[in-house]
């Protein structure tokens, strides 16, 4: 393995001492949790997001490496893991404050999604980002074998692509946004906003999950980086946005995530499953409605949201609360982040009075986990609940959602969707809801409580169509594949393409 330093500005050279890997994930977080034991000995936990799930083959399949942060502060131990290489970067208790709490999590964040809270704007903060971005591209860069393949996933790394470009040119790089990309309007609030389109531009493909978000994006590059771009609509997974960045040609697409479906099919149809989801029920007093929140407690989720519908229609007799339980299971999350605490204790305060007012002794109406439940009980609490509720005021896509329908083979349930979600633009049978309308939530939820069986299966079986045949494996080969064909010469890549200057983009955007 290379120190940094025989890393060369300019990429290869005769004495370059470049590594392994010859396809190389680029995470804030590593595929694995590092967890310090009360006796100090060191556990490391597979992570179980489909990301890893989705990327584990294709890095197994070849030498593949990892480059991302075990999650605690100053731990630069590489967990050994079989078939993938780890490249653990540490961060002190001060960059995580500034670089993940700080410019990731209370500057992009909420810029990102529509300014649900008020985004903070610390030079202190963007100068540790930006180091703490070189570093990731430092690391990656000495993992890379010549000409591999890299693949940087999200907004914590939005100038790794550029930064890793300038040390590696042989490298063919990928970006991944799994957050929403804002509008114009907004993303010009950020007073380093060309630095980041600058960054993004270091990449060969930049995939967002939805059209509009690529659409977005290469506006901006227009507007902020001055560079050539096509204009055309960008399709999903086809008709990709075209940048010209010098003779380089940046292609950007939009590749809707998905989950393993097939295993979480197989799952929820097995009998301990099925038992467990029976001795939920039976749990909870076999009430004729189960009601069901899954999310990381975060404001963009809308718990809120479908707490105040919930304690509405309570209000209103349009639900018994005699019949009705309400789940929400929800996992800590940035918990050092002041618009955390501040949203916690108000999804509390909700939940406590609408138990106050409706439930009884021994029959809360609300029932509330703060904590992230094991993947099995998850599956049961899926296939248990007669209505999911998925009411963010803003997400890039919401696994949750697809997850609820893979698991419901049964053709039983129903699913509430918010609009603002990416998984809206294909869960086109969900009842769907504008999380700011609450009238409109609170009939998507009186919907869906009173379907008809056959109306149910129609719905559910629509909705299955869509999440089995689109899984996390096929987002991965859709998005690699497209980053393998990107074509080497400027001419190639833009035959059939109208590429629109900045001068008259300026007249055409006006
Ligand atoms: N309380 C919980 N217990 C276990 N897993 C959870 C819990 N809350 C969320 N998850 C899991 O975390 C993931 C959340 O993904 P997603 O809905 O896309 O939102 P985000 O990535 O923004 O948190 C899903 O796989 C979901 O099953
Ligand atoms: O790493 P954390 O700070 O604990 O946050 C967890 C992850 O949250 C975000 O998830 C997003 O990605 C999902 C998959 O593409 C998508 O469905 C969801 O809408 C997004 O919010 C974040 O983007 C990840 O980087 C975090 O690791």
């Amino acid at each position: 393995m290379a120190g940094s330093g025989d890393v060369t500005h300019g990429g290869a050279t005769a004495d370059h001492h470049f590594g392994d890997a010859e396809f190389v994930v680029v995470a804030n977080r590593l595929p694995v949790d590092k967890e310090v034991l009360p006796d100090g000995t060191v556990n490391w936990k597979r992570s179980p997001g489909g990301l890893v799930t989705a990327l584990e083959p294709i890095l197994r399949s070849q030498t593949g490496a990892w480059v991302g942060w075990s999650g605690i502060a100053d731990s630069n131990d590489n967990p050994d893991i079989e078939g993938i290489d780890i490249h653990a970067v540490p961060l002190s208790t001060q960059e995580i404050a500034e670089y993940y709490e700080g410019f990731s999590n209370a500057t992009l964040w909420p810029l990102y999604h529509d300014l649900l809270v008020k985004p903070e704007y610390h030079r202190e903060w963007w100068d540790t980002y930006v180091d703490v971005n070189r570093r990731f591209a430092e690391e990656t860069a000495k993992a890379a074998a010549e000409g591999a393949v890299v693949w940087i996933q999200d907004y914590q790394l939005q100038l790794v692509p550029k930064m890793l470009r300038m040390l590696r040119p042989d490298l063919k790089i990928g970006f991944f946004l799994h957050i929403p990309f804002p509008p114009v309007e907004l993303f010009m609030q950020l007073p380093w906003r060309t630095e980041i389109v600058e960054g993004l531009l270091g990449a060969d493909l930049i995939g967002f999950h939805l059209p509009g978000g690529a659409q977005n994006f290469l506006f901006l590059a227009r507007r902020l980086a001055g560079q050539a771009t096509s204009k055309g609509t960008v399709g999903v997974r086809s008709r990709f946005g075209v940048v010209q960045v010098g003779f380089r040609t940046v292609r950007v697409g939009a590749f809707p995530i998905s989950i393993d479906s097939g295993d979480l099919d197989a799952k929820a149809k097995s009998k301990e499953i099925r038992n467990r989801a029976r001795e939920i029920r039976k749990d909870l007093g076999n009430p004729k409605t189960i009601m069901l929140g899954v999310d990381r407690l975060d404001y963009t989720k809308g718990i809120d949201v479908r707490l105040k519908a919930i304690s509405e229609m309570l209000e209103e007799k349009r639900l018994d609360p005699e019949e009705t339980v309400m789940i929400q299971l929800a996992t800590p999350s940035r918990e050092r982040v002041e618009s955390y605490v501040q949203m916690r204790a108000g999804i509390e305060q909700l939940v406590g009075n609408i138990n106050g007012s409706f439930g009884s002794v021994g029959q809360p109406v609300v029932q509330y986990l703060h904590r992230p439940v094991p993947r099995d009980e998850l599956i049961a609490f899926f296939v248990a609940a007669d209505v999911m509720l998925v009411t963010p005021l803003r997400d890039g896509m919401n696994l949750v959602a697809k997850e609820y329908v893979a698991c419901r083979s049964d053709l039983g349930g129903s699913l509430v969707l918010s609009e603002f979600t990416g998984a809206a633009s294909e869960l086109r049978s969900a009842y769907q809801a504008n999380p700011y309308d609450l009238e409109g939530v609170k009939d998507a939820i009186e919907a869906a409580v009173g379907q008809t069986t056959a109306d149910g299966r129609k719905r559910m079986r629509a909705l299955r169509r869509q999440v089995m045949a689109h899984d996390v494996a096929k987002w991965a080969e859709s998005f690699l594949g497209t980053l393998a064909s990107v074509t080497e010469t400027a001419t190639d890549a833009n035959r059939g393409v109208h590429l629109v200057q900045t001068s008259d983009a300026a007249d055409q955007d006006a």
